[in-house]
């Protein structure tokens, strides 16, 4: 093992990486506070900040997971439907099998110049994570129970609420609603035999009220929607303590992309729709454990330098003053403030292991295992 891939795996370049998360996506958290009176003068400039208030935070994981881990996602996609990423709204529907596919969705939005702006359908409880989910109400993230009765105005306002927003965005829908495990397969298939509907192996079945809703309110301010589906290298199953320990993971992203229009209106059609959608993508799953790759050209655009320089600057904007801190209480501190400063150190790691285990499968919540669900 090199230097630097040991010093990676150190506890004190741990702690630097989540000191620097912690404290400088506090700090967006603050500065997006400060733009709230701006919101009822001029709505879309307050939006613009926040998009960029955004970048600065989800960024850093970005740049974690390109410079730090070295991970690159390689695209799989139609050069034609290429040109168009970045250049026009998009609904988004992705597999949720890995605990790492948020990052790899940051990436492809970075790639493509969407980062501050894009969206999700999130379950509620993420809404009080510190620093994403505060930031995700300043970027107006679809947040859901996951209890239509309770959703649905809400959802659909949320929804409405984006049709005339300023900058080119893309809505992440997991239509499984929750993250694949054995147990949760198990008993959606027990749904799927109930319904009629042919069996999946890589995929949960999905959910169709959440699409079908999404699709009907975006008309007209979205385009397409980008059926991705994603998977990774030599069985690798990643996680998030794995990037910031520096290890390489190898995804791959099949893009296609299909014009809204071809979408239907109607209800229970969506839903066929989307259920074939999801036969489709599990048998390129299929295909891809057979073959190791997917189908379609290879196309991935080079890493933007911006990430890497938000996050640099950010810790040394910061590493400064720690620095200073540290130097005054060898020479001068006393007893109790080296422990005070101990203490503090020690409350940002759990905090921020607190917050990786939230990306975690094993923490997976219980939403899908009873079957009257
Ligand atoms: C590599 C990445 C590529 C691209 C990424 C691109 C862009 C990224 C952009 C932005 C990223 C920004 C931030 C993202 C970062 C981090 C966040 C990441 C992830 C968070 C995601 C989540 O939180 S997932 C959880 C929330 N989302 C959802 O739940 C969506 C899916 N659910 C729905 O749509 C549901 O329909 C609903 C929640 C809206 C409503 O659900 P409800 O259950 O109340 O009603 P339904 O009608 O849907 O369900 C009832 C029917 O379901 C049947 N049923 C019962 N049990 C099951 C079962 N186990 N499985 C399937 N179906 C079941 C039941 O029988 C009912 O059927 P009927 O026929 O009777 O209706
Ligand atoms: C420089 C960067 C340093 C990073 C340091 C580490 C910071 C920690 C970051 C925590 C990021 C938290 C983002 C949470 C996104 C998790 C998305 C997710 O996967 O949610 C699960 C839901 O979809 C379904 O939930 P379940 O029903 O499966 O339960």
């Amino acid at each position: 093992m090199g230097l630097v891939q040991w010093l990676k795996g150190t506890f004190l370049c741990h702690l630097i990486i989540c000191y620097g998360f912690l404290v400088s996506g506090l700090l967006v958290n603050l500065l997006q506070i400060c733009t709230l009176p701006l919101w009822p003068i001029n709505k879309q400039l307050a939006r613009r900040i926040n998009c960029k208030l955004g970048y600065s935070i989800t960024s850093q994981s970005v740049a974690l997971l390109e410079w730090w881990s070295g991970t690159e996602v390689t695209f799989y996609t139609d050069p034609e439907n290429c040109q168009l990423y970045g250049k026009e709204n998009a609904i988004v529907v992705l597999n949720h099998n890995f605990e790492i596919d948020f990052l790899c969705g940051w990436t492809f939005c970075d790639r493509f110049g969407v980062l501050g702006a894009s969206k999700c359908l999130a379950k509620k409880e993420l809404s009080y994570l510190p620093v994403i989910g505060w930031m995700w109400y300043f970027l107006e993230m679809v947040f859901i129970k996951r209890k239509w009765e309770e959703d649905e105005r809400s959802f659909v306002q949320s929804l409405q609420n984006l049709r005339d927003y300023p900058k080119k965005f893309w809505f992440l829908l997991h239509c499984e609603g929750t993250r694949f495990t054995e147990e949760k397969h198990r008993i959606s298939m027990e749904v799927a035999e109930k319904k009629g509907l042919p069996k999946l192996k890589h995929h949960l079945l999905p959910r169709t009220k959440g699409f079908w809703v999404a699709v009907q309110n975006l008309r007209g301010t979205v385009a397409a929607v980008y059926c991705c589906t994603l998977n990774f290298r030599n069985n690798e199953t990643p996680t998030l303590l794995g990037v910031i320990n520096g290890k390489k993971y190898h995804p791959d992203l099949y893009i296609r992309r299909i014009p809204l229009e071809s979408v239907p209106e109607d209800e229970a059609e969506c839903s066929v729709w989307l259920h074939k959608l999801y036969q489709e993508k599990d048998q390129f799953q299929e295909d891809y454990s057979q073959t190791g790759c997917f189908p379609g050209p290879v196309i991935t655009p080079p890493r933007g330098p911006w990430a890497l320089i938000n996050w640099l600057g950010w810790t040394c904007l910061l590493l400064y003053p720690l620095c200073l801190l540290l130097v005054q209480l060898v020479n001068y501190g006393s007893i109790l403030t080296i422990l005070a400063t101990v203490a503090f150190c020690s409350a940002v790691s759990v905090g921020v292991r607190w917050m990786i285990g939230q990306t975690e499968i094993k923490r997976s919540s219980s939403y899908g295992v009873p079957l009257n669900n």
